[in-house]
């Protein structure tokens, strides 16, 4: 089964201080706990690395999910994670524009240097607007209309309720797949659909 190359999420956040515990890592004892607390959120340094097994009808896919460093200084590092990249999914903070300014310039570099790539526009922490409309900051149709322009797709979630995250991992799988499988009709090589359960393996991103 060919494989693409990555996929990556390509997370829109403005520059924020960089971190020395990797995202999820244990903060220590309970004694470092007030001093914890006063820290900013950490940042992903780099990139970070899951593979997701999903079904599409009768078939299995494993996307290689790679969780890349929105901020500036990461920049040229989080280009070599996409290099090649199948799909990206491009997010933004719904409450925060400059975010979506800095999530246009990830998918112009993306569309001037990763040609096959097919991008997803992520509206992150939809949980907020949930609590208070008057949070949003990006507005839905502006999103909906340049996503259409630069034939993208768009999805509005939250990593804290999990609203339209499977959504989301699941028409990028069904497009992986359908993409390809039009690839081996049209150029009738590379890829053998016809393998169930043959997990085909790329790399991506994580939410
Ligand atoms: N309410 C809410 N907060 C969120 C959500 N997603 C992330 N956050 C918070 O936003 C902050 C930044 O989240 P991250 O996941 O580190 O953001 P990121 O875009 O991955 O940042 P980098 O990877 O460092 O570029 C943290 O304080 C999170 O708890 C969400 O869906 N809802």
């Amino acid at each position: 089964m060919a494989c693409g190359a990555p996929l990556r999420r390509l997370p829109a956040r403005p520059a924020r201080l960089p971190a020395t515990l990797p995202s999820g890592a244990c903060r220590g004892p309970d004694r470092a706990t007030s001093r914890a607390q006063a820290l900013p959120p950490l940042q992903t340094i780099g990139a970070a690395f899951v593979a997701k097994v999903m079904s599409v009808g009768d078939r299995t896919v494993t996307l290689g999910i790679w969780d890349t460093a929105g901020s500036e200084r990461y920049e040229a590092l989080s280009r070599m994670y996409y290099r090649g990249a199948k799909a990206a999914i491009v997010c933004y903070d719904l409450t925060d524009s400059s975010s979506f300014e800095r999530a246009k310039f990830w998918v112009k570099e993306l569309r001037s240097l990763e040609e096959g790539c097919q991008i997803y526009l992520c509206g992150t922490k939809s949980d907020l607007l949930e609590e208070d409309r008057r949070r949003r900051r990006v507005d839905f149709h502006d999103v909906q209309d340049y996503a259409d322009n630069i034939k993208a797709q768009l999805f509005e979630t939250s990593s804290k309720t999990g609203q339209c995250v499977d959504e989301l991992f699941q028409k990028v799988a069904e497009d992986y797949v359908s993409v390809a499988a039009f690839q081996v009709m049209t150029e009738d090589k590379g890829v053998d659909l016809g393998q169930k359960a043959n997990p085909y393996f790329y790399s991506c991103c994580h939410h």
